[in-house]
């Protein structure tokens, strides 16, 4: 790298706008959209799609609600040309639906495009050239003057007189000034005012004027200020509907895109999940989501996005990142600890009909055909709360809170020494190793004898004692209070029960009792024990027995223990 880039790089001129308003508006409905998947997306892959998967792409695009779908760039190639055939001999084009063709200003092209379009109902013809200083030095050696006549108006007449002599067929039209964002802005106004002007476009039948960043050259502040410029000072607003066509090489399309529509664009171009040329087009999925999250209709319908996903990653043969916007894999997940806890509390606090509040979630994501069960997962950076919210969630087991802090020290030990992650099931394992566990104690029977004229109860249990059968009894104010006194005598350990908490876990005839008793063994430190049994007794009493073996493990020698 040099270390004075401005040797070799220019800054971006910023736009003399002092009265800018877009700052100040608000997005309070969804911009018209245009799907370009099928064709910037497809320009841009390394194998383009066939006619196969331009067809599945096509439909999914149909679904989503996109309107205006851009299906190609006719005049390119065979397979272009023939999968817009396909699509109008097979009357594949529902009726609420306009495709799109690019074409070049550039007679012959035009002619080609105009053939692919025979027996279409409706259809936009899109027409661009680049404005560019550096492309018409470099490229067309041609003066302003002779890009605007023989380039624009030129073709925009040409595009005129081929749609009047096809009158069958619904036209409209679209005209990009290639390379808007890095062109001067009078120059790409004169442009635009004479296409304008040679299409003929009134209020009624307005042009779609396409104004793209095609290389992402500026802070997507500067790209609002050029838009707001250009509505505010062409010639004819009223015949043109203003559309944007970002692209995302500085990381920021998406903020471009939505500027773009505060400074006063009607209609987006993109892709989905913000496919197309060198770092893509703008996601219009995220544009489109990003409204949702703030309560507006975005008119697209994402409610299974991981089909669309799917649908997209076939089609291009790209994979999605984990981290994409709304979609990818991880972009629902807490992992670490603090996150989880505002989670699993919000969750819990939360009532139906409330407004979406939730820390760390922009959206719901069960809106979009998500589960919960990717919400909160747990590794090395989890916490308690997390713990406990996968050990509710997916196991049903509400753990006590100084039982949940114990467990998750537990885990942690677990995810210090693998450092990976822990799933739901493994999470299940590790409770069940250290709590479901049995030995040396565990129970095998008792017989309770209660007299409702005595407040005390007597209890008669075989525990299992190593390799021997152990015949125990005590009695106490309840059951626990019996088999403890009992318990005392065999183990020789003072034993006394701090808390207790018990609740049903399954449904039906699979339901259980599960039984959480904080004991202290000895004078020890206080730890928990758990028992499940579809008898609540029963689970109370293993629970006890639990807790001893966890005290007499822990008291152990470590090698011992191990
Ligand atoms: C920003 C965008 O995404 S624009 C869309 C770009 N997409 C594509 O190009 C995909 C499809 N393209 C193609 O298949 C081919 O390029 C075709 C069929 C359009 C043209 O192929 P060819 O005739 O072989 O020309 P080639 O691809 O070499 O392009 C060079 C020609 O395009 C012209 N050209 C180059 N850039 C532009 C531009 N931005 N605007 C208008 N014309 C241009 C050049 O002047 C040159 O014309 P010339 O042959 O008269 O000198
Ligand atoms: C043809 C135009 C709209 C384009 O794709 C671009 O400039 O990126």
């Amino acid at each position: 790298m040099l270390t004075d880039p401005s040797k070799k790089y220019r800054s971006f001129k910023p736009v003399h706008l002092r009265d800018r308003t877009w700052p100040d508006a608000v997005i309070t409905k969804a911009p018209i959209w245009l799907s370009t998947d099928l064709r910037d997306g497809n320009q841009a892959l390394i194998e383009p799609m066939n006619q196969a998967r331009k067809l599945r792409m096509f439909e999914q695009l149909v679904k989503i609600g996109f309107k205006e779908i851009e299906v190609g760039f006719p005049s390119a190639s065979e397979t272009e040309f023939g999968f817009l055939r396909h699509l109008i001999d097979n009357n594949l084009i529902p009726d609420d639906v306009t495709v799109q063709v690019l074409t070049p200003a550039r007679e012959a092209l035009i002619r080609r495009t105009f053939e692919s379009l025979k027996g279409a109902k409706r259809a936009i013809v899109h027409f661009y050239h680049a404005v560019a200083p550096v492309m018409r030095r470099v490229v067309f050696d041609m003066t302003q003057d002779q890009v605007i006549e023989e380039l624009a108006i030129k073709h925009a007449t040409l595009i005129k007189e081929l749609a009047a002599q096809n009158p069958g067929t619904d036209w409209r039209f679209e005209y990009s000034p290639e390379m808007f964002s890095g062109t001067e802005l009078e120059f790409s106004k004169r442009a635009v005012d004479a296409v304008v002007e040679a299409i003929g476009a009134t209020k009624e039948r307005p042009v779609i004027i396409n104004l793209p960043s095609t290389v992402e050259h500026s802070t997507p502040n500067i790209f609002a200020d050029m838009i707001e410029w250009m509505h505010r000072n062409v010639a004819k607003r009223e015949a043109i509907i203003l559309s944007v066509h970002p692209h995302n090489d500085r990381g920021t399309g998406t903020a471009a895109g939505e500027f773009a529509v505060m400074a006063g664009a009607d209609r987006v171009e993109g892709c989905l999940f913000g496919s197309g040329e060198r770092t893509g087009n703008v996601d219009v999925v995220n544009i489109a989501l990003n409204l949702y999250s703030q309560g507006i209709n975005p008119g697209l319908d994402f409610s299974n996005i991981d089909e669309i996903r799917q649908c997209a990653e076939y089609c291009t043969q790209l994979p999605v990142h984990p981290r994409h916007p709304y979609v990818g894999d991880l972009v629902y997940t807490s992992f670490s600890g603090s996150h989880q806890d505002a989670i699993k509390k919000a969750f819990s606090a939360r009532k139906e009909g409330d407004i979406w509040e939730m820390p760390y979630l922009p959206l719901d994501p069960m809106d979009l055909g998500r589960s919960y069960e990717a919400v909160i997962r747990v590794n090395s950076q989890s916490g308690k709360g997390g713990i406990a919210y996968l050990m509710e969630a997916e196991h049903g087991a509400v753990l006590p809170r100084r039982l949940q802090i114990e467990f998750s020290g537990v885990v942690q030990e677990v995810t210090d020494a693998s450092g990976k992650e822990v799933t739901a099931a493994d999470l299940w394992t590790i409770f069940q190793r250290e709590y479901l566990e049995t030995a040396p104690y565990s129970y095998v029977s008792h017989h309770l004898i209660e007299d409702s004229t005595r407040e005390i109860v007597e209890l008669n249990t075989e525990v299992q004692d190593g390799n021997n059968k152990q015949k125990i009894s005590g009695q106490g104010n309840g059951p626990i209070d019996a088999f403890v006194t009992a318990l005392q005598k065999l183990s020789n350990q003072k034993i006394t029960v701090m808390d207790y908490h018990e609740h049903a876990i399954g449904a039906g005839a699979d339901a259980k009792a599960i039984t959480y008793v904080e004991l202290r063994v000895d004078g020890g430190k206080p730890l928990f024990g758990v028992g499940m049994d579809s008898n609540i007794v029963t689970a109370s009493l293993k629970a006890i027995l639990c807790g001893l073996n966890r005290s007499t493990r822990a008291s152990a020698p470590k090698s011992a223990a191990a």
